[in-house]
């Protein structure tokens, strides 16, 4: 099982040359529970990707601190990136090989590529995908890991409709099935309160978390009807939230 919990004082880019640094996120504090998972939401620009890097180890260079609690030595992070970063001299499958643990089962992963629909797909080069095909690769490297915590930014974006909610699907049926930490990043408050068990939103810069609200909808009954009565009364409680999409 793992929590993170990411506290962060201020970051900032500094720009080759410039003095000024413009403060991109400030005290900000948001803190994940084992299994549980939540979805950021803000304005575009506001630092989403910046804060999912700094999640993953990947960007250090800011004041505050990451923590990750867990209960195995080493825990498994799963990233979906808004691009999909697919090797083009490697094919899918080779793709999706190079980011295995040791221990991953091949059959888990033919599973995966049975559920995105991308069976046939596995020994073509990227260049012979569409972006909405290689977008479902980059979710099946994600989910092959068996990630502990898995970051994703935006990555239905580009997918069709039909594709993107057997996706949707796709995704929580994995959650289901082998319960991980998730940090979610999306524009669409429809298909936040869809996914998420928390909604987290993010004011413009400089950044920090301007409300937290559960989803207490029983993930059953998180039909078109109940989303939409949802995201209603969002917008009637927290007036601001319509000013940040
Ligand atoms: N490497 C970088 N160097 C300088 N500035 C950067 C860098 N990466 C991001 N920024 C700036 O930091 C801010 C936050 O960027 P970020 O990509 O994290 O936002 P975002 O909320 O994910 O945006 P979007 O919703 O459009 O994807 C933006 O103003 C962006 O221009």
């Amino acid at each position: 099982m793992t929590a993170i919990q990411i506290q962060i004082v201020r970051k900032t880019y500094r720009p080759k040359g410039e003095t000024e640094a413009p403060l991109i996120l400030k005290d900000l504090s948001i803190r994940l529970g084992s299994g549980e998972f939540a979805c950021l939401v803000g304005p575009s620009g506001c630092g989403k990707t910046t804060l999912l890097n700094i999640a993953a180890g990947l960007d250090r260079d800011f004041e505050g601190s990451v923590r990750i609690e867990t209960d195995t030595d080493k825990p498994h992070i799963g990233y979906v990136f808004q691009n999909p970063r697919l090797i083009p001299w490697r094919t899918v499958r080779e793709n999706i090989e190079l980011a295995l643990p040791k221990e991953a089962d091949p059959a888990y992963i033919d599973h995966l590529f049975e559920v995105v629909g991308l069976a046939d797909a596995q020994n073509v080069f990227p260049e012979r995908l569409s972006l909405g095909m290689s977008r479902r690769v980059a979710l099946v490297r994600a989910f092959a890991v068996n990630p502990d915590l898995l970051l994703m930014d935006e990555p239905f974006v580009s997918l069709d409709p039909p594709t993107a909610r057997r996706v949707r699907e796709l995704v929580v049926t994995l959650w289901q099935e082998r319960p991980h930490t998730v940090l979610f990043v999306t524009h669409d408050l429809r298909e936040a309160i869809e996914l998420a068990d928390r909604l987290i939103f993010l004011s413009s810069q400089p950044t920090s978390v301007i409300c937290d609200i559960p989803v207490d909808i029983p993930r059953l009954e998180r039909n078109e009807t109940a989303i939409e009565t949802f995201r209603q009364q969002l917008y009637a409680d927290h007036a601001v939230i319509r000013t940040l999409l």
